[in-house]
This record gives structure tokens, C-alpha cells and sequence, in this order.
């Protein structure tokens, strides 16, 4: 279970993230939604420790994450893997190579640095690449993927880290409609297959609705709704987004729903 209690990130005299608590439970499915700003991709950061708290505290099975150092802050970035919009993938290098380089943490200096990968390795790789239709490109340059098939890549490289979370900031931002669809259904497998819990930030709502059981809304750097998909009603919608809310909200809630102006549902909590 990963645990944030009061988490807050100041940038300056800039909150990014305020107060934030939540419980998340071993294997769940999480997408974290809100418009652009709102501290998403700051609190995936302190999670994996890309960046510190100012204060609060963040604990993963017991385990006070900001208090790692050395060795142990390294097992845990392995443990908890991070997936970026942009990829973040070694263009010239091959893309079995770019997978393997997810058995970083669990091989020794030398072998990483002369790049002298197990056959354990090597196999667990190519299978996690056949599970995600891109074995057939073990040998090409990741540069040379589309970004569809390049986030795969990413993808089975966060797998092979042999993680229980997985941080995904932004996955999809960067694709089109079709391959929106092939990534979240990889994030969706390793959550189902394999238990992994799976923390999404996700700016589409159409998305995060179909694909995660629990959204958690920010705004301005604080949680204002916490709930399953099917109890944001298109006014807490529209109002985590504001003026942004044309872009991810259908257009059948751009017609005020006045009704739900009058019961503000229970789950928007601030
Ligand atoms: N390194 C930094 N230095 C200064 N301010 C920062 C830094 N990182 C983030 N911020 C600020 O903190 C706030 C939250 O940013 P963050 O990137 O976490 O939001 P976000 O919800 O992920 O947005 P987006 O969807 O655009 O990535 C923003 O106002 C941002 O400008």
C-alpha cells in the first residue's frame, strides 16, 4: 500500500502540491486528473523521488520513501517504475538493449557498463517484448519507432524492472487516438495480469474514465475529488477543468447540469 500524508512540494513561493493524503491499495488502477498545473506530474515525482517533499510524508509498505538513501533509494526506483510522456528511451541504441536496460538495478557495474546482459535477461526481455508486439523490433533503433510503438518499448523496460507500481506521467500525450488505445491497454494488462499497481496521470477524462476504477482529481496543488469514475458528475468535471473543460469533458456536458449545481456530489471535497 503506498501512503501520502499531508504531502506538499513548494517550488518557491510556489505550492505545487499542498496537503495532499491519500491510500492507495496493492494493485489498483489509479488516474490522476486535472488541467494542466495542477501538480500531477510533481507528485508522481516525489513518489519515485525525482523530486523531495517540503514536507509531509510518503510510505509504500511501511517504508518511509523519503527517508532512502544509496542502495535502497536505488531498489526503489527500481521497485517503483516511471513512465514518461516523451518516452525516455536511448535513440541510437536498439530497442532490446533500451528494454534490458531495465535489469540496470539488478546487474552488477561491470556487466552493465560492457553491456554484458544474462541470458536470463536477455529472455525475459523478449518475452515481455512478444507480450507487447514489438520483438519483431529488438534489433532496429528505438529512434526509429513511431511513438506508439517507442512507449511500448518504455513500457516493457518499466516491466522488467520486475516493479509492484508503475508511475506513469502522462503516457499517452504524445500519441494519437489508435495508439492511446494499444498503451492503456498494456498499462491495463500489467495491472490485471501481473497485480501491479498502476499511477496514471492522464489529461483525457474519456480515458481515465474508461480505464481507471479510482480518479483522483487535483486542483491547484490540492486532492478535490477522490472517488470511482462513475460518481464525478460532468459539473465536478468541468470544474476540476475550468476553461480547459471543452477539451476533456463530452460534449453533452457542456449543457450546465443544474441539478447537480444544486447537490454538489459528496466525493468533491474541496
Ligand atoms: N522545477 C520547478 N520549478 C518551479 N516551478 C515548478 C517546477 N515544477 C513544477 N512547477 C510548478 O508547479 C506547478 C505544478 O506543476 P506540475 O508539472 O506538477 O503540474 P501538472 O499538473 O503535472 O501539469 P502538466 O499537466 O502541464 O504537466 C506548476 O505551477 C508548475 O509551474
Amino acid at each position: 500500500m503506498l501512503v501520502l500524508d499531508g504531502v506538499t512540494r513548494r517550488f518557491g513561493s510556489k505550492l505545487a502540491v499542498d496537503q495532499v493524503s491519500l491510500e492507495i491499495p496493492a494493485g489498483s488502477f489509479v488516474g490522476v486528473i486535472g488541467r494542466s498545473g495542477a501538480g500531477k506530474s510533481t507528485l508522481l515525482r516525489m513518489v519515485n523521488r525525482l523530486a523531495d517533499t517540503t514536507s509531509g510524508t510518503i510510505r509504500y509498505d511501511n517504508r518511509d520513501i523519503g527517508a532512502l538513501r544509496g542502495k535502497a533509494l536505488r531498489e526503489w526506483r527500481a521497485e517503483c517504475a516511471m513512465i514518461f510522456q516523451q518516452f525516455n528511451l536511448v535513440g541510437r541504441l536498439d530497442v532490446l538493449t533500451n528494454v534490458l536496460m531495465g535489469r540496470l538495478a539488478k546487474t552488477s557495474i561491470t556487466s552493465s557498463v560492457l553491456r554484458l546482459w544474462a541470458d536470463e535477461d536477455k529472455a525475459m526481455a523478449l518475452s515481455v517484448m512478444e507480450q507487447f508486439d514489438i520483438a519483431q523490433f529488438a534489433a532496429q533503433r528505438a529512434e526509429q519507432l513511431s511513438g506508439g510503438q517507442q512507449q511500448r518499448v518504455a513500457i516493457a523496460r518499466a516491466l522488467v524492472q520486475e516493479p509492484s507500481i508503475i508511475l506513469a506521467d502522462e503516457p499517452i500525450a504524445s500519441l494519437d487516438p489508435r495508439n492511446t488505445r494499444v498503451v492503456m491497454d498494456a498499462l491495463a494488462r500489467i495491472n490485471k495480469q501481473y497485480g501491479i499497481t498502476v499511477l496514471c496521470n492522464l489529461h483525457s477524462l474519456d480515458i481515465a474514465k474508461s480505464y481507471c476504477s479510482r480518479l483522483v482529481g487535483m486542483s491547484a496543488g490540492r486532492v478535490v475529488f477522490d472517488g470511482a469514475p462513475e460518481t464525478l458528475s460532468d459539473f465536478a468535471a468541468r470544474e476540476l477543468y475550468g476553461i480547459e473543460a471543452h477539451e476533456v469533458v463530452g460534449p453533452a456536458a457542456n449543457q450546465i447540469d443544474f441539478a447537480a449545481r444544486a447537490a454538489r456530489p459528496a466525493a468533491v471535497v474541496a
